[in-house]
């Protein structure tokens, strides 16, 4: 099922094995990359000499990348690195790989190993960016390298986008990149981000792991609520202060979830695609949603991963207030950073959020809003998505669970839907549900073999991508 086989489309022509001294020297230099501390604090405040450092060390990991006479590279916006692969079929639509050299910060606190010591311990590679997302970066241009040194030629042309900023929301590298190559006329068949993995133990009735692809991501809302009161003295204070009225409103907000839109949106779409891989009695319910889906839904808000799925969530994530302990408060102010659902749109959210708090004295702030992302196409048809699909099966064939999903965070890909309307968030590495909450939490890491895979699935889906596009319609199914 998926794309068809023509003579395009063998098995990797060249296969996937590395020699022992590939697989140290690969290993060795994802351990570099986490050295380097491209830590983006804020918007506009980033670990500039370690972002430069990071520029003049992928030159000397990957000499062959830079090298070759068809790959064009360029510096864009200081720091993000841009690559066009030219390919030798200019009829063959070209893509794009994504991925960002930021991280967040992290100090030593609740580390086994210090955050940028690149460590390997019991055959894990520890550090920020070992999964978010140091190694997609390194994997794809590791990849790339050992291609060239094999001499392979694509023939789709393709892009590599290498974003600085994507942790502070992408402004100065993914954003300038598009405009860049829209600038340029550039067209995308597709784009394949970070975003998703193989997940293994999110949901407790499903036994085996399985691979989501998230075909859309939820948009967010960062509103700052607001409450101006007269100041005074603290010796005779008013019944009410601006902190107590913001306390309440932002309280009001947590107590109240916005609601559970459980059956609109790609989730419908994922559950429907994994009812048959549920065992009895699981199977009966989720292959009759229309029945049981307020069982579904219900269990669904319980975790705090999956309740995100099914709802626009309200995280408090500042708070200000006060300047002397003797002085009521002139001001206090709280940000909320919400993350809305796919089928639901920022005025919805800013009107739910106006009739929850119900206070004429909090004033409300929008600071940033982005709609949620449109669905990309996961039909037969839809090659980005076929050829992970294919990929998937190739370097995992233990992984018979491909479904389309939501990410519930934001990506870099988000500034890139101008040049194209297939955008896949996936990462082809096993995920537990620890090892999410290590992303931008403490004591990530990636193990060796994962990395080795994840390198392994790039090396064949670029090959795999040299396909003409000639999915397989339904008509020859029959
Ligand atoms: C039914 C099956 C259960 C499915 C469970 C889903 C599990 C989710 C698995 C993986 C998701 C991992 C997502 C990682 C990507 C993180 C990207 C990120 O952190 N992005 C930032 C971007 C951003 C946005 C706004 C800003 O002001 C700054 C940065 C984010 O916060 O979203
Ligand atoms: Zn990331
Ligand atoms: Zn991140």
């Amino acid at each position: 099922k998926g794309l068809r086989d023509t003579e395009h489309q063998r098995a990797s022509p060249i296969p996937s094995q590395f020699s022992q001294e590939e697989r140290v020297t690969m290993k060795e230099s994802l351990k570099g990359a986490i050295q380097i501390p491209t830590v983006s604090f804020n918007p506009g405040e980033f670990n500039t000499t370690a972002l430069a450092e990071f520029g003049e060390y992928i030159h000397k990991v990957f000499p062959t990348v830079f090298r070759t006479s068809f790959i064009q590279h360029e510096v864009v916006g200081e720091y993000s690195h841009l690559f066009t692969v030219q390919g030798s079929d200019p009829s063959l639509q070209p893509y794009m790989l994504l991925a960002h050299i930021d991280v967040v910060p992290a100090t030593d606190q609740g580390w086994e190993v210090p955050p940028f010591s690149g460590l390997e311990r019991d055959g894990f590679i520890y550090g920020r960016g070992t999964l978010d997302n140091k190694n997609s970066v390194m994997a794809i241009l590791q990849a790339l390298e050992l291609l060239l040194i094999r001499n392979y030629i694509p023939r789709r042309s393709f892009f590599i986008a290498l974003g600085h900023d994507e942790e502070v929301s992408g402004a100065h590298g993914a954003q300038k990149i598009s405009a860049l190559l829209q600038a340029r006329g550039v067209q995308l068949a597709f784009i394949v981000d970070e975003g998703s993995f193989i997940l293994d133990g999110f949901i407790p009735s499903l036994k085996k792991p399985l691979a989501m692809v998230s075909v859309s991501e939820k948009g967010s809302l960062d509103l700052m609520l607001e409450v101006n009161m007269t100041p005074g003295h603290s010796s005779a204070p008013p019944k009410e202060t601006s902190i107590g009225i913001l306390a309440a409103a932002v309280s009001r907000l947590e107590q109240t979830p916005l609601p559970n839109m459980f059956g609109s949106g790609p989730l419908k779409m994922t559950l429907q695609q994994l009812a048959n891989e549920f065992s009895f009695p699981a199977s009966v319910i989720f292959n009759n949603l229309w029945l049981f889906w307020p069982l579904v839904s219900r269990l669904m808000e319980r975790e705090d991963i999956t309740n995100a799925l099914v709802r626009t969530t309200t995280a408090v994530t500042m708070f200000n207030a006060g300047i002397k302990v003797n002085v009521i408060p002139p001001v206090a102010q709280a940000t909320v950073n919400f993350r809305i659902h796919p089928a639901q749109t920022v005025q919805e959210v800013l009107k739910l959020t106006k009739d929850i708090v119900m206070d004429d004295r909090v004033q409300f702030h929008v600071l940033e809003s982005v709609e949620p992302l449109p669905v990309s196409p996961f039909d037969d048809q839809a090659l980005g998505y076929q050829l992970i699909r294919q990929t998937i099966q190739s370097v995992f064939p233990e992984i018979n669970i491909v479904v389309p999903g939501t990410c519930i965070a934001q990506t870099d890909s988000r500034h890139y839907t101008n040049l194209t309307t297939g955008i896949y968030r996936f990462n082809p590495v096993y995920l537990q549900p620890q090892d999410f909450r290590s992303i931008h939490g403490i004591n990530e890491r990636i193990s060796v073999q994962a990395y080795e895979s994840q390198v392994k699935f790039i090396f064949e889906f670029i090959q795999n991508a040299d396909t003409e596009q000639r999915p397989v319609s339904h008509l020859h199914e029959l």
